[in-house]
């Protein structure tokens, strides 16, 4: 690629056109509207003889299509490619192995070469004007490349060079990319200046299969289950199943469900969509949300038992007002804002919505997907929610095992084994603690905090919760106990009174 040389030529051409718009805008209102027609007829056909040219515009959003379009994409990485040595104003964004990615400007041009045909790109924007729009919430814009060529290369550029540049810039796109975490944001205005409703960072958790602590066997046939997903695209085709699939993580806080699905995204190198259900309004803004959701992606949805009540209406989690409540406070209030807001407090995602999207028909837009939902509380969840075919696999993560812990071990103390492991396997056996509360043991609390004294430290807080449990074992016992003994004086109180 060389740098645009079209530059004068393009001003010249520019100020013509310009000279000649203004005559004829002088001269038209002289003219009866019929002649007009013929003359502005006439003059098409005769710029389409001497313009030698031929126009082609790539729009970042086709129609009415809520996704970019990958043509569009597959150009912007093409051309990122020498931008940088070629384009004086540039846009930049953070790339693989914290590297800025550059990519040309709006109204930037460039110059390309293929087969000794020479074309020019250019990016250029639409801004499209709409009721309402103010400074915080200007008029959207819709960008578009356009590539211009002579009328000669026609064949060469439609057949093979358009080609040529959506296979390098998708072949391109992959190497540059980076990993990325997105998420929603509450009552987000999406008609507004940007063109996804998701925002997004460079995703780096360290966390990986090597290093996540649960029992080994269990953990290959997870890694060998999604390594089987992302080799089976033409599997999914063969058997007419849209290529995704639904994982279920449940178990106590602290087991680890969230570092596995870190560890899930290391491994297939996906993006990560974290949903905050509870900040979608309602089934529209999730179809919105859900389609521009990219390919190689898992879509999170954590606490799935706090986000959506089952019978179809979103709990508003935490301590937010309950939906009979809101109506209360609606009708007490008198102030416009507060009302509004209360309002925007009543969500309409249902169960059967966000179904729709998981394995109905929607389910379809997209490839190589992964959903996964987390909860601590499994039977709380809707049946219809969990069945296979929507949550294909069930993966549960419980207290830490003595095979968990020799991950563990290895990660923060680099050891395999150790004396002291003997009496960890035997306590691990006889307690129950989760994999965030034995690594916290096993972090170094000071500078001269040796292995040993850490292992010694996991010792002292195992045989603490041991303790802990016995104890209330002992106290339920009492109560139990307590409970029958009352129960059998009723019993024979209310036999004795009948006998009276
Ligand atoms: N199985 C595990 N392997 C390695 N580290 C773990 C594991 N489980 C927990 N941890 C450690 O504990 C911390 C908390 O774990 P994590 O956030 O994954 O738990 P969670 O199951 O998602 O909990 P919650 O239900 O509260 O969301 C992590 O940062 C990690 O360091
Ligand atoms: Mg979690």
């Amino acid at each position: 690629m060389k740098p645009t040389t079209m530059g004068e030529t393009w001003a010249r051409m520019g100020s013509t056109l310009a000279g000649l718009m203004f005559l004829w805008a002088f001269i038209q209102q002289f003219i009866p509207y019929e002649f007009r027609r013929y003359i502005e007829k006439g003059i098409n056909t005769l710029v389409s003889f001497t313009y030698p040219y031929v126009e082609i515009s790539i729009h970042e959003h086709m129609g009415n299509e809520l996704k970019r379009s990958e043509a569009y994409i597959a150009v912007e990485s093409y051309l990122s490619t020498n931008t940088a040595r070629n384009v004086k104003r540039l846009k930049a964004e953070m790339g693989k192995n914290n590297k800025l990615t550059l990519s040309m400007d709006d109204y930037e041009k460039l110059t390309d070469e293929y087969q000794g045909a020479k074309v020019w790109w250019s990016l250029n924007k639409i801004i499209r004007s709409s009721i309402g729009s103010t400074y915080h919430n200007p008029e959207p814009e819709r960008r578009y490349y356009k590539l211009i060529f002579h009328k000669r290369y026609r064949e060469l550029v439609t057949e093979s060079y358009l080609e040529h540049v959506m296979k390098e810039g998708k072949a391109m796109k992959e190497r540059k990319r980076q990993r990325k975490l997105y998420t929603n944001s509450p009552g987000y205005n999406w008609s507004s200046y940007k063109s996804t409703i998701w925002s997004h960072i460079a995703f780096e958790h360290p966390a990986s299969f090597q290093t996540l602590a649960m029992d080994s066997k269990k953990k290959q046939e997870i890694v060998d289950d999604l390594v089987a997903f992302s080799n089976g695209k033409d599997y999914y085709a063969k058997i007419g199943k849209a290529w995704k699939r639904g994982y279920l993580l449940y178990g106590p806080p602290g087991t680890g469900k969230s570092t596995m699905i870190a560890a899930m995204a290391k491994l297939l190198d996906y993006d990560v969509y974290d949903l905050e259900l509870t900040a979608v309004k309602d089934n529209t803004e999730l179809r919105k949300l859900l389609v521009e959701v990219t390919n190689r992606s898992i879509l999170v949805i954590e606490d799935i038992d706090c986000s959506l009540d089952l019978t179809g209406q979103r709990n508003n989690k935490a301590e937010r007002l309950s939906k009979s409540n809101v109506g209360e406070e609606i009708k007490k209030s008198n102030d416009k804002e507060e009302v509004k807001e209360l309002k925007s407090n009543i969500s309409k995602v249902t169960l059967s919505g966000l179904l729709n999207f998981i394995d109905g028909l929607w389910s379809s837009c997209g490839e190589e997907r992964l959903v996964v939902f987390t909860t601590n509380y499994v039977g709380k969840l809707d049946p219809a929610l969990v069945r296979r075919g929507r949550m294909d696999k069930h993966i549960e993560l419980s207290y830490c095992s003595f095979d968990a812990f020799k991950v563990l071990a290895k990660n923060y103390l680099v050891l395999e084994s150790h004396p002291l492991f003997d009496c960890i396997h035997k306590l691990m056996n006889e307690t129950k603690m989760t994999p965030a509360d034995v690594a916290e043991n096993l972090m170094p609390k000071s500078v001269f905090n040796d292995a040993e004294t850490r292992l010694l430290n996991l010792i002292q807080a195992l045989r603490e919760v041991k303790e802990e449990t016995e104890r209330s074992n002992v106290k339920q016992n009492q109560e139990d106990d307590a409970n029958a003994i009352s129960a059998l004086l009723n019993v024979s109180q209310t036999s004795k009174l009948v006998d009276d």
